[in-house]
């Protein structure tokens, strides 16, 4: 069984149909990219997978458990993480400390204030942190830290009620061309090491193309192709959709 089950889920927005009788699966330990120019429906599907809205109609299954319907904290205890383009991060406390208080939250200690909160979790954070290469910034503060290094951070924090799922919004975005492929690189580590599936957002193609196990590709709602790197590059609708003409990415 898949880990993600879509059947044929849709949602308009008055007169709009954001998301049109979309249906597709994705398997444990896969990295999947959604593709779609402006207003395709990505960010509504992502919504409806989290439970920040609700499909108008049809299924999203999470091995067998309908998440229709239920609320985005439900959701993320079922085991679907996020990470958006804006920092989730405190800046004023450090990389170990957000972690800590993810973890605190995560377990529910959050008002367990008269005990030391310095003390809790210190090694489970800092497990996390090595697993994405930052736990030698353990104790800077995030607001000084490289734009790259907070996404990490991030990604981490995401990591730490041990997702099955996760959805990555554009993950990239505002970072230079290497930044972006060592982030990417992370994640797919991640995908591996931890059979953890994902699904992300993302406008650089050469970055997609380059990491995405496979792919699938929104215009106006619908779901127009579905499959690796090749096809994708090759579909006559996608790049319709992308240069509305036969133009390949190659040269665009
Ligand atoms: N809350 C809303 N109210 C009305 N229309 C909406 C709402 N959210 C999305 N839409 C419309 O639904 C369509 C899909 O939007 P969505 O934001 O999901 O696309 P997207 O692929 O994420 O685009 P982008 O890449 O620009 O973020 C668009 O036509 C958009 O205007």
């Amino acid at each position: 069984m898949s880990l993600l089950t879509i059947n044929n889920i849709n949602k308009a927005f008055g007169g709009v149909k954001a998301i049109n009788n979309v249906s597709f699966e994705l398997p444990r330990g896969q990295l999947l990219a959604l593709l779609g120019p402006n207003g395709a429906g990505k960010s509504t599907c992502f919504n409806m997978l989290n439970g920040q809205l609700k499909p108008d109609s049809g299924s999203i299954k999470l091995e067998g458990v309908e998440l229709v319907g239920r609320h985005p904290r439900q959701i993320w205890n079922e085991g679907v993480g996020r990470t958006f383009q804006i920092s989730a991060t405190f800046g004023s406390l450090t990389v170990l400390e957000n972690l800590q208080m993810v973890l605190l939250s995560r377990d529910k200690k959050l008002f367990r204030l008269w005990t030391p909160a310095a003390s809790y979790y210190k090694e489970e954070a800092l497990v996390l942190l090595d697993q994405v290469g930052m736990a030698d910034q353990a104790d800077r503060a995030c607001s000084v830290l490289a734009y790259g290094d907070v996404k990490r951070v991030e990604l981490a924090m995401a990591l730490a009620h041990d997702p099955k799922l996760l959805l990555m919004d554009e993950p990239t975005a505002g970072m230079a061309p290497k930044e972006r492929n060592q982030l990417v690189m992370l994640v797919k580590k991640m995908v591996i090491d931890r059979n953890l599936s994902v699904l992300f957002t993302e406008h650089s193609m050469d970055v997609v193309f380059e990491h995405a196990d496979r792919m699938i590709v929104f215009a106006r709602g619908e779901l127009i192709a579905d499959g690796g790197a090749e096809d994708i590059r090759n579909d006559p609708k996608v790049r319709e959709v992308y240069f509305g003409s036969g133009k390949s990415f190659e040269a665009a």
